[in-house]
C-alpha cells in the first residue's frame, strides 16, 4: 500500500462561537492512500464539504491535524498552504467557477499563472492538457459560451494542468445531465486508474459512491463508517 496523501487526526472544523459552536466536523481520522478514490457520503449538512475543504487545507481545523505526504499543515502560512494546495490538489466542484468574458485557455491556465510561470509555457501545457480532453477546438472560445459538459471539461483541465496528486470534486456532476455526468465521472475515474491521481469525491449520488474504492459516512460531522476497511490503492505513477 502507498503512503498516506492526506491523513487527518482527530480532525474538528465548527462554526459560530460560545454556545452557538457547531461541530461541522468532530474528531475526525481518516487516512488516504495515494492513488484511491473515495467517496465521501452522508445526508445534507452532515459535514461533507466541510470536511473535503479542511482536508484540502481551503479551512484550517480548530484542532486535530491535517497531513499532507506526511507533512505537518498546521504551522504552515497562509501562503505555504496556498503554494501546496496548488502544487499538489485540483478541484472540480458542482459551481465551475470559471472567468467570464475570458477565452477558455486563459480559464484553464489560471492555477500556472497564479504559481507564476511564463505565457509560453502556460501556452503549451494549456493546449496540452485540452487536447487531452479533447476540448483544444475550443481553447480560443469564451468560457461562459461553452456547455455544462464542456465547462466541467474545462474544470477538470484547470484541475490537472499542476499534474496534481489528489483531485478533490464537490458533486461534479451535480449540475449536469446524466449522460453528461456518466463522460465526466468517466473521466475522473480514467485519471484516477491511468495517472494515479488521488480522487476524493463529495457526493449524493450512490452509483457516484459506489464506483469509488471506499466511501466514508459521515453523520453529525463524525465518521461513522468506513467501507471497505482497507484502502484499495493503486501504485502511484506521477
Ligand atoms: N460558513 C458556514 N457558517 C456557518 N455554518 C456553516 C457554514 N458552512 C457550513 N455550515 C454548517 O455546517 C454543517 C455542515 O455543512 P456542510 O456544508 O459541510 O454539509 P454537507 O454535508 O456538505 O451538506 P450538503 O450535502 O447539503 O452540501 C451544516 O449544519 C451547515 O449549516
Amino acid at each position: 500500500m502507498s503512503a498516506p496523501v492526506i491523513e487527518c487526526r482527530n480532525v474538528t472544523r465548527s462554526y459560530g462561537r460560545g454556545e452557538n459552536t457547531l461541530n461541522a466536523v468532530a474528531g475526525v481520522d481518516l487516512s488516504v492512500a495515494a492513488g484511491e478514490s473515495l467517496a465521501i457520503v452522508g445526508k445534507s449538512g452532515s459535514g461533507k464539504s466541510t470536511l473535503m475543504h479542511t482536508m484540502a487545507l481551503l479551512d484550517r481545523p480548530i484542532s486535530g491535524a491535517v497531513l499532507v505526504h506526511g507533512t505537518e499543515t498546521g504551522n504552515l502560512s497562509g501562503r505555504q498552504l496556498e503554494r501546496l494546495r496548488n502544487q499538489e490538489f485540483g478541484f472540480v466542484f458542482q459551481q465551475f467557477f470559471l472567468i467570464a468574458g475570458q477565452s477558455v485557455l486563459h480559464n484553464v491556465v489560471l492555477p500556472l499563472t497564479i504559481a507564476g510561470i511564463r505565457p509560453a509555457e502556460r501556452r503549451r501545457r494549456g493546449m496540452e492538457v485540452l487536447e487531452r480532453l479533447d476540448m483544444a477546438d475550443k481553447a480560443k472560445s469564451r468560457a461562459e459560451n461553452l456547455s455544462g459538459g464542456q465547462k466541467q471539461r474545462l474544470v477538470i483541465a484547470r484541475a490537472l494542468i499542476t499534474n496534481p496528486a489528489v483531485i478533490f470534486a464537490d458533486e461534479p456532476t451535480g449540475n449536469l445531465d446524466a449522460a453528461t455526468g456518466q463522460i465526466v465521472e468517466g473521466l475522473l475515474f480514467d485519471l484516477n486508474r491511468e495517472h494515479g491521481i488521488t480522487l476524493i469525491v463529495v457526493t449524493h449520488d450512490p452509483d457516484l459512491a459506489d464506483r469509488c474504492g471506499r466511501q466514508a459516512m459521515i453523520h453529525d460531522g463524525r465518521l461513522t463508517t468506513l467501507t471497505p476497511a482497507a484502502p484499495t490503492a493503486v501504485e502511484e505513477s506521477r
